[in-house]
């Protein structure tokens, strides 16, 4: 793929005998940027991410990835270079153990058995899990299967990675790890959450969607300043964000 641009126009898509849940959203994002997706509860942002590797088809609109329109035809090879890891760890694994889980997608891009091999070790020790490597994935804990989930994908060497609610009922410190996690992945991020401190951290421009449409895309600062959009929005202003301000406001007096 020429460069990871992904890109989608006037997307639109209703579930079946359902309002409409994307009502015309177009965004492009380029290599390298890391961007959240923020929203109130049912403002369209799972819909929107999973248009992104072609798990669902537009009613109406386009998603492309580099200069390869997302289609039936294409989805495998989208696949490749977008990694999606979803908001329940359950609907990402589903072999035995967590080296069958990790080699699935090499497996299936028909990558050599060494190659194979060294991609899920290489995946394990990137999530700091190569101890896990031989466990039952349905005996790992919350934050071990959010840590393997990303291990899947990241496996398949993507060029984008897309992550639905990656930080949710994790616990704080299994919340740090993975921040830091994810700030080594230097590709693209996409990243739909409600946790907008993990947004401070970790994002740089910030997309808020409410009833299927996009309200505001703009860097993750000015977000947070606009109160009126995060009402509007069903969001509030993050903590970080509050001490970051009080914290510049502190430095700004002490300086005159
Ligand atoms: N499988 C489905 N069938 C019918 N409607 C659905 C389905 N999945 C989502 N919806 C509806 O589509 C709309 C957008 O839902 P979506 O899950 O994309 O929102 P979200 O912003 O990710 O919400 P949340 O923050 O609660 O996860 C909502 O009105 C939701 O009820």
């Amino acid at each position: 793929m020429s460069h990871h641009l992904v890109e989608t126009i006037d997307l639109c898509f209703s579930y079946p005998d359902s309002p409409p849940a994307l009502n015309g959203v177009s965004l492009r994002i380029t290599h390298g940027e890391s961007v959240a997706v923020v929203g109130g509860n049912g403002a369209g942002k799972s819909t929107l991410l999973l248009h992104l590797n072609g798990l669902l088809t537009p009613s109406s609109g386009q998603v492309r990835v580099g200069d390869i329109p997302v289609t039936p035809k294409t989805v495998a090879r989208v696949r490749e270079s977008v990694g999606m890891v979803f908001q329940q760890a359950e609907d990402q694994l589903f072999m035995p153990t967590v080296r069958e889980d990790v080699a699935f997608g090499p497996l299936n891009m028909g990558l050599p058995p060494e190659e194979i091999r060294r991609r899920v070790e290489q995946a394990l020790r990137n999530v700091h899990a190569e101890a896990l490597a031989d466990k039952m994935t349905h005996h790992l804990s919350g934050g071990e299967k959010r840590a393997v989930s990303i291990a899947t994908v990241l496996s398949m060497s993507p060029d984008i990675l897309v992550l639905d609610e990656p930080s949710a009922n994790l616990d704080p410190a299994s919340r740090r790890t993975l921040i830091s996690l994810l700030r080594q992945f230097t590709h693209t991020k996409i990243i739909a959450t409600h946790d907008l401190d993990m947004v401070m951290d970790l994002c740089t421009r910030c997309i808020v969607m409410k009833d299927g449409s996009i309200l505001a895309d703009a860097p993750v600062p000015d977000i947070f300043a606009d109160r009126s959009l995060l009402e509007e929005a069903r969001l509030e202003q993050p903590l970080s964000y509050l001490l970051m301000r009080q914290e510049r406001q502190r430095n700004n007096s002490g300086a005159s």
